[in-house]
């Protein structure tokens, strides 16, 4: 649930065959992005040896953009590019902007980053930089907004973050000697349930609005797929003067947030999934713009504002370079930079967000819960409740989920049916004990390649 309204396509009985998948892909309007991809070919993924892509013309099923997206092919044109800017006019580059080049010089590249990423996150570009990795930026972000008090200092949490996450919120805690089992507030879902309902993480908002400074949720669950009501949980926690963040690593290029309008303290995430920028790829940050403004009405000289952990590039491009030891950070998230940012993964990211530039995500969207309701259509079709060998753990309800699947298989089949999904050229993820994410990814994967994961997938369980 995010507050955008959205709606589950429903299928007709005969959309279970192959021609019917045809005809979706067919007609999907977004189908000419695919191009835009390398596919892994199935014997490029068999083969041990370094080879170019394109071994050979039957290609992979690629389920796995919520682990790491596939290479956009502008990623090898922009490196070039910038390998040429580097190569030719050295440190020149910094100040540089070449003609033919779609890369702006190094000094604007991250504000280039920030303003595709904006709209992806529903921010103004102030509101968003192109910096750093998820984990190291949730803790700078920590280090501005975690500002604990006598009596306000716990941190309301997933009870099964990502590891990351919670080992980031145990040592923010913990840097301010402070006991983490005490303030770190977990929330699960009930006995026997994987959805954790919004009612329930706002009981624990009130249960804990007297002790608790900060609330900081995945946008997505990585392990449910849970897509949580982000504006509401943020305003009842506002309401409740607790400071709210959000990880949207699993949400960024997958699902529309309004960052700016749902009044959203913080957020943090990374790009490699979705947003298809590569293993690693660089972060970004949202700051929302009450919270990034300069205030020069005690003088030039006497900037005030929010307290962060600076670093040059946080100051101001007109005095970065005055060496003055006068701190004064550029207004809005911008100022949360620290150091000089790796041009190479800026170029990289640059790339893969020059095909989001082409789209928007309310289209993204559409087609993503097209083909995550063919996906659940066909996994449960002619299934019924009492006898089926696996249990879909992510909510059925679209506003609850973005473009993964969690199919949680019954004890001691995850080996066979990961088995057989291998041998067919399907990558998806697994985590033990049994939970296979499939994620279809919008911009690459087609109608036809979820009905072929089915029959796989049915076909393994079917033979079990
Ligand atoms: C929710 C979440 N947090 C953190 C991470 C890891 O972040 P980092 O990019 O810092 O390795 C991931 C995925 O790797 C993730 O899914
Ligand atoms: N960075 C990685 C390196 C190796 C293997 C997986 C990852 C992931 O990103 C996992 C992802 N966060 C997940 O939700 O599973």
């Amino acid at each position: 649930m995010t507050g955008i309204k959205v709606s589950k396509p429903v299928f007709p009985a005969e959309a279970a065959s192959q021609e019917y998948a045809a005809s979706l892909d067919a007609a999907d309007p977004l189908r000419e992005f695919r191009d835009q991809f390398i596919i892994p070919s199935k014997a490029n993924l068999a083969t041990k040896k370094l080879a170019k892509p394109g071994l050979s013309p039957e290609l992979s099923t690629y389920f796995c953009g919520n682990s790491l997206g596939i290479q956009p092919k502008a990623v090898s044109k922009y490196m070039e590019a910038q390998l040429d800017t580097w190569s030719s006019v050295g440190v020149c580059g910094h100040f540089t902007d070449l003609e033919g080049s779609p890369l702006k010089q190094w000094q604007l590249l991250s504000e280039q980053a920030a303003a595709s990423m904006s709209r992806i996150v529903g921010a103004a570009p102030e509101e968003v930089a192109a910096m750093g990795t998820l984990t190291t930026n949730l803790h700078l972000l920590l280090a501005s907004f975690y500002k604990p008090t006598e009596t306000k200092r716990k941190i309301i949490m997933d009870w099964k973050a990502f590891p990351s996450d919670h080992y980031a919120i145990e040592s923010q805690i913990a840097w301010h000697d402070l006991d983490a089992n005490e303030n770190m507030i977990l929330i699960g879902p009930d006995e026997g349930q994987h959805e954790i309902s919004t009612e329930k993480i706002l009981s624990y908002i009130d249960e804990h609005a007297e002790t608790a400074a900060l609330l900081l949720l995945p946008g997505i669950q990585y392990y449910t797929g849970q897509l949580f009501d982000i504006p509401t949980i943020t305003k009842y926690a506002q309401s409740k003067n607790l400071i709210v963040g959000w990880d949207l690593a699993h949400a960024y290029g997958n699902v529309e947030v309004k960052l700016h309008d749902w009044n959203v303290d913080f957020a943090a995430w990374c790009t490699y999934k979705y947003g298809n920028a590569g293993p690693g790829a660089m972060g970004g940050l949202f700051v929302h713009e009450k919270h990034g403004q300069v205030d020069y009405s005690a003088g030039p000289d006497a900037p005030q504002f929010r307290h962060r952990l600076t670093g040059w590039y946080g100051g101001d491009r007109s005095v970065r370079f005055k060496m003055d030891n006068k701190f004064k950070p550029i207004p809005g998230a911008g100022g949360f930079q620290v150091s000089n940012p790796s041009v190479i993964d800026l170029t990289c990211l640059c790339a893969a967000l020059s095909v989001f530039d082409q789209t928007s995500m309310a289209d993204l969207r559409q087609k993503s819960l097209k083909l995550t309701a063919y996906l659940e259509f066909l996994l449960l079709k002619d299934t019924d409740e009492e006898t089926r060998l696996f249990d879909i753990i992510t909510p059925s309800d679209p506003h609850a989920r973005g473009a993964q699947l969690s199919v949680l298989l019954k004890p001691g089949l995850l080996h066979k049916v990961s088995e057989r999904l291998e041998n067919a050229g399907i990558i998806c993820d697994k985590r033990e004990p049994g939970v296979v994410r499939v994620a279809p990814v919008p911009l690459y994967n087609t109608f036809s390649e979820v009905f072929n994961f089915v029959k796989e997938f049915k076909g393994a369980l079917a033979s079990s």
